[in-house]
């Protein structure tokens, strides 16, 4: 169960606060891959922060039994000190896993950053640094993932890993994931949340939803 309850966000601006969401209730079906549509300015990013509780909302609260991974292709949570090595641990223990050993070594054979794994992630270059994220994510066992746009990670060999290792999760637990590609969407969602105007619209099926973003009706005046 993922279920956003009266949740208002905004941001402050020289133009007073921006809402994106008022007073929001929506309920994420657990049992699809979800793929959020939504044009330009939306809020596709913020609902991912707040699923995440990487943001907080100002009012509501969202509700979810289930574990989810931060969203991969943001990056929170690597220390630019720490190593590659440290960080995985880091990681590891702040999400409960049981065997960081094995999880150390899975992770640095996943990332393919050779000896680089016991350098400070400061020194990576930014491909580098996106392999260590991807690969400390899809090494645990998350409910759900959370996924922007992590396909495009890496060199072309590794993105195929990584393709086809989101495609196994795609299969085994849920994904939640903002792309504007929507050859990506159909790969890995089989159903669409559209955000238009602070409100969200769930369809169950995908091509439903990837139509109604891509034709929308016109707005009434
Ligand atoms: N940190 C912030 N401070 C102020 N305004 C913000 C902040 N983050 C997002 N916004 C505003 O919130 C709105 C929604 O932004 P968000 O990034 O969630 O949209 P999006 O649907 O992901 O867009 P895109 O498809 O362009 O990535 C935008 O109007 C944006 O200007």
């Amino acid at each position: 169960m993922i279920k956003i309850e009266k949740l208002t966000k905004s941001y402050p601006s020289r133009l007073g606060p921006q809402y994106i969401f008022k007073n929001l209730s929506f309920s994420f079906p657990t049992e699809k891959n979800v793929a959020i549509l939504g044009k330009n300015g939306a809020g596709k990013s913020t609902l991912f922060r707040l699923l995440a509780k990487s943001e907080y909302p100002d009012r509501g609260r969202i509700i979810t039994n289930r574990s989810m991974s931060w969203p991969v292709a943001l990056q929170t949570g690597i220390h630019p000190q720490m190593t590659g090595r440290e960080n995985t641990r880091f990681i590891g223990r702040i999400n409960n896993v049981r065997s960081l050993g094995k999880y150390e070594r899975y992770v640095q054979e996943f990332a393919e950053l050779g000896k680089k794994f016991d350098l400070p992630v400061k020194t990576y270059s930014s491909g580098m640094r996106a392999k260590l994220v991807f690969a400390c994510c899809m090494n645990i066992d998350f409910d759900v993932y959370l996924i922007d746009e992590a396909t495009s990670v890496g060199d072309p060999l590794f993105r195929k890993k990584a393709k086809a290792t989101l495609k196994e999760k795609s299969q085994t637990s849920g994904v939640i994931m903002v792309s504007h590609e929507l050859d990506q969407i159909r790969e890995y969602c089989n159903s669409a949340v559209l955000i238009d105007d602070g409100k969200l619209r769930y369809y169950d099926d995908l091509e439903a939803g990837i139509d109604a973003y891509t034709n929308p009706a016109p707005k009434q005046r």
